[in-house]
């Protein structure tokens, strides 16, 4: 039956055990010998080495950025081809790496020829290490091209280098790129805040940067969408693109997508006073695997969710209505070998004795970083400034190099760090230069990539003081040359590489000038054997952590989380079928409609949480205003009966139900009563209520220590509830409460607890919607004076896990019946079939009166027949022979709204959905 779990098949291996296979696999795949026929004929049935054996055939010597870049194969296309093994020919599995930005930069030389240079950064020298996969890189080449031939000229260039371009127009890139990602986005990621210009002007311009930003992601997702093919993984890139999840989903659900930010996340408290906060969060959770650099930047992000969003944050990621977005940490690596094959070359070892010549006699520090206000170049300097100031023996004894990449050059903030960070060079050099050297070199220009080497190779102490930095690989590269030297890194402790490089670097934080220059100091003084030690454990991570591992760990977990998502969708009852309970609704003569209340049939709540002003207001249950019109049809249809089945108390019912022919079940159906009459517990005799007092107490306890919580006293339950508390505060309170309840006030006690997504309720044992339904129908039945079966049910809430016992109860039974009656329960239906157990009357007790418990009105109802009622493959008939329900498998309908994990047989998504339902249904009765 659609809807029924199971705890899930043996043979199916767990997420953790499917994940260490393939590590095993890619570990096996990497140490395979080529001519080793054995493996070879193991793997040839998955061709899960494959991929080894083209990067064996294609990169055996490993590659050489040159080479790589503008050689004739392309830059991925060395690995993109299949390869025949034993007649077999394996493909690997196509990547499309989508960023902003891709590897090559063109620069046009004429009308219809390109030239293309590498682009610098940390994201095009991490993906230029990933080899398993045949990769295409989409992404804008940096340049403008309005006109068509240069536009096809430049796709045919790029091509080569399997690159696919986005044409991004002028405008476009001012207020895409320039003004909403670097203007707004990247500062306030790095926790540099917003731009606080003047108010207006800045609100403006943001609203058309931020519409934009989206229209930017839109055309990527064009191409994107032009050249997927069906299997395809497609790995987003970055804060440029948060909307690129969103829009390839929603052009088509099957895609594999993969969002990986390569900036920090900041605190959730951050990224709230971002206008656009919410639109963003959901665009990249549209993804299958949301990917981050730290533990640290996934845990803000999964914050975020839960707070602005009010979504779940799980160990796994954030899950909303039941889709889950994985959220996890993939530290980013280099391709350390190739940093270590580059020092052996020529051209490297030519650079390096330059180098030596250069600087002979002086220690030489490094700083290698884009000119960027993150990167804390100015703070940088002003400490080597105080080194200088408190250590005049080394003034000409060492020397800053300082490569400051030009970036952005278009946003004015970076305009004015360059003239800052000019100035305050020229200013120490002014104060610390002789005639014939200077301490800080100053370089506004990049370098390639072997003049890079050997500046790493040589240098003594590295100097990585960024603000904050998502990675910072400078920091990687910078280690893994260093075999020989064994130089010292000082690293800041708000780069992500702190995490992983912290042991072996001394830590600073960049605002502590004082700090920062001291440890200069201790780093130029450091004892061989101590700097050894610090080298050997940051050389060993860096080496076996590189980017390869970073890619394949993220594709790999973006596949298995699709396999995982499958085998949940497999779980989650399908959607409802609308047109059908329609039309069998139509069809049938007697149906009975059960609805519940909360969430079921009032108006969808946005953000739990977070919703500013209105809560007041929410906290009472108020009907769908759209659902008045098509109630007022169906109550009136002599041939349906509603039952609103509710926790809430009878008051809230009376208040939005009183007006409507139907019953109305309030506290789990404790109470009873048809709109014309009044009401009558249900309430079984002897009822334990001893329990109440200490619960309420522990209750009151904990409402006074968590803010925006609340609880309610109902007659056979108290329900505490901290929907508008602060979701985290209120999730670890409850934890608390529940420890607290298990070990004290219940532990002897036969009560249910029971779990909301935001409450927790402790109910009299027993107390369920299913076993106040059995209790209920019979009165139902005999007091409208039923003279024919109930041939149609519908059963429809918003119902806790133990209050789905309602589903199960109307479910005809399966196996022994024949397909078509498979249940039938019967019972006497005249007004003699039903007696009080101990009162003759049926108990009254003021409509809306709040609960008290033992009163002496109090009584149960039940029918005399329980027994048969429940006689399972029998259909009893009592006295006038008249079977209650004959209802036919095609004629019940159990539906959970807003919740996926159900015993329900089918799922609407929210009480909007039951409004579109409900009204079609109205339309029916009325035609
Ligand atoms: O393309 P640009 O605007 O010129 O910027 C260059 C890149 O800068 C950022 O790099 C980040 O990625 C690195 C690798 O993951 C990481 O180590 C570093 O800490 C980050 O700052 C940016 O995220 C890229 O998109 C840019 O291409
Ligand atoms: O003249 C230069 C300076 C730097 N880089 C590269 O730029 C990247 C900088 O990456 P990082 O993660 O340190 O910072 P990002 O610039 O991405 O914020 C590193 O791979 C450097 O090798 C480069 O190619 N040429």
């Amino acid at each position: 039956m659609p809807g029924n779990k199971s705890s899930g098949s043996p043979a199916i291996p767990t997420r953790l055990e499917r994940l260490l296979r393939q590590r095993e696999l890619r570990k096996f795949n990497r140490n395979f010998q080529p001519n080793d026929e054995a493996a070879a004929a193991t793997s040839d049935s998955n061709g899960d080495n494959a991929e080894f054996l083209e990067n064996e055939l294609n990169l055996g010597e490993g590659y050489n950025l040159d080479d790589d870049f503008f050689g004739g194969d392309g830059l991925f296309s060395s690995v993109n081809e299949g390869c025949e093994k034993q007649g077999k020919r394996f493909s690997k599995q196509r990547l499309l790496v989508v960023a902003n930005r891709l590897p090559v930069s063109a620069v046009r030389m004429g009308d219809d020829s390109w030239s293309l240079e590498i682009s610098a950064g940390g994201l095009v020298s991490a993906l230029l290490g990933v080899k398993e996969f045949e990769t295409r890189w989409i992404g804008w080449a940096g340049v403008n091209v309005p006109d068509e031939v240069g536009q096809k000229a430049l796709t045919n260039a790029l091509a080569v280098k399997s690159c696919i371009p986005v044409f991004l127009d002028k405008e476009i890139v001012h207020e895409y790129y320039n003004g909403y990602c670097n203007n707004i986005l990247w500062p306030l990621f790095h926790y540099l805040g917003l731009p606080q210009e003047d108010r207006l002007a800045t609100t403006l311009t943001f609203q058309s940067q931020f519409d934009a930003y989206k229209r930017a992601n839109q055309m990527f997702a064009d191409v994107v969408n032009e050249h997927y093919e069906e299997g395809d993984i497609v790995w987003c890139h970055d804060y440029h693109l948060m909307f690129l999840p969103k829009f390839l989903k929603e052009f088509n659900s099957r895609m594999k997508v993969g969002w990986f930010l390569h900036t920090p996340f900041p605190s959730s408290e951050i990224h709230r006073t971002l206008p656009s906060r919410s639109e963003l969060l959901k665009a990249v959770l549209a993804a299958d695997l949301v990917g981050f650099h730290t533990y640290d930047y996934a845990r803000h992000f999964v914050s975020a969710c839960t707070r602005i969003l009010g979504f779940e944050g799980t160990p796994e990621g954030v899950e909303d209505q039941g889709k889950l977005t994985r959220v996890a940490a993939f530290p980013i690596g280099i391709d350390s070998d190739r940093f270590i094959r580059a020092l052996e070359l020529q051209q490297v070892q030519e650079h390096i004795k330059e180098l030596k010549k250069r600087f002979a006699g002086k220690k030489i520090m490094l700083g290698v970083d884009r000119l960027d206000m993150i990167k804390g170049i100015p703070q940088k300097i002003l400490a080597f400034e105080k080194f200088l100031e408190e250590n005049s023996s080394w003034r000409d004894q060492v020397v800053l190099l300082q490569i400051a990449v030009p970036t952005r050059t278009d946003v004015p903030e970076y305009q004015k760090l360059t003239s800052q960070v000019h100035e305050i060079v020229g200013r120490i050099n002014g104060r610390f230069g002789t005639l014939t050297a200077v301490p800080i070199h100053h370089l506004d220009r990049s370098l390639d990539f072997h003049a890079l080497c050997a500046l790493y190779a040589i240098t003594d102490v590295a100097l990585v003081t960024s603000l904050r930095d998502g990675m910072n690989l400078v920091s990687y590269e910078f280690v893994a040359c260093q075999g020989s030297k064994k130089g010292v890194l000082i690293l800041s402790e708000f780069a992500g590489a702190a995490q992983s490089l912290g042991a072996g670097a001394i830590l600073v934080n960049p605002w502590n000038i004082t700090e920062v220059a001291s440890s200069i100091s201790y780093a130029l003084n450091m004892p061989a054997d101590e700097r050894e030690k610090r080298h050997q454990h940051n050389f060993m991570h860096v080496t076996t952590h590189k980017s390869q591992d970073w890619a394949e760990m993220f594709v790999s977990e973006l596949n298995d989380t699709i396999i995982e998502n499958q085998l949940r969708k497999k779980q989650v009852p399908p959607q409802f079928p609308i047109k059908v309970a329609v039309e069998r609704y139509h069809q049938s003569r007697n149906r009975l409609l059960i609805l519940g209340f909360n969430a079921t049939l009032t108006e969808p709540v946005d953000t739990p949480g977070r919703r500013g002003g209105d809560q007041i207001k929410e906290m009472e249950l108020k009907l769908h205003p759209d659902l008045k019109e098509p109630l007022a049809i169906l109550s009136n249809d002599r041939k349906t009966t509603i039952v609103i089945l509710s926790g809430s108390y009878r008051s809230a019912l009376d208040d939005n139900f009183g007006e409507y022919n139907m019953w109305l079940a309030a506290e789990n159906g404790m109470f009873l009563r048809v709109t014309k009459g009044e009401w009558m517990t249900t309430m079984p005799e002897h009822l334990n209520m001893d329990w109440v007092d200490s619960v309420k107490h522990v209750f009151e306890y904990f409402t006074e220590r968590t803010p925006r919580s609340h609880f309610e006293l109902r007659e056979t339950s108290l329900v505490w509830n901290y929907k508008y508390a602060d979701v985290e505060f209120g999730r670890l309170q409850a934890r608390d409460l529940l420890q607290h309840l298990w070990t004290g006030p219940i532990s002897n006690t036969s009560v249910d607890v029971v779990q909301g997504s935001r409450s927790v309720e402790v109910r009299s044992s027993g107390i369920t919607k299913g076993a106040a339904i059995d209790r209920i129908l019979g009165e139902i039945v005999h007091s409208k004076h039923m003279v024919r079966p109930i041939d149609y049910v519908l059963c429809i809430g918003h119902f806790t896990g133990k209050d789905e016992d309602v589903y199960t109860f109307f479910e005809p039974e399966l196996p022994a019946e024949p397909p078509s009656t498979l249940r039938s329960k019967s019972f006497n239906a005249t007004r003699t079939s039903v007696h009080r157990q101990s009162t003759p009357k049926l108990a009254r007790s003021k409509s809306g009166s709040k609960a008290s418990y033992g009163r002496a009105e109090r009584t149960s109802l039940t029918l005399e027949n329980r027994t048969s009622y429940h006689s399972r493959g029998k259909k009893t008939v009592l006295n006038e022979g008249l079977s209650v329900l004959d209802l036919k498998k095609e004629n019940y309908f159990s539906c959970a709204v807003g919740r996926t994990c159900s015993n329900a047989r089918y799922l609407l998504n929210s009480s909007d959905d039951v409004v579109i339902f409900l009204k079609e249904l109205a339309a029916s009765s009325s035609s």
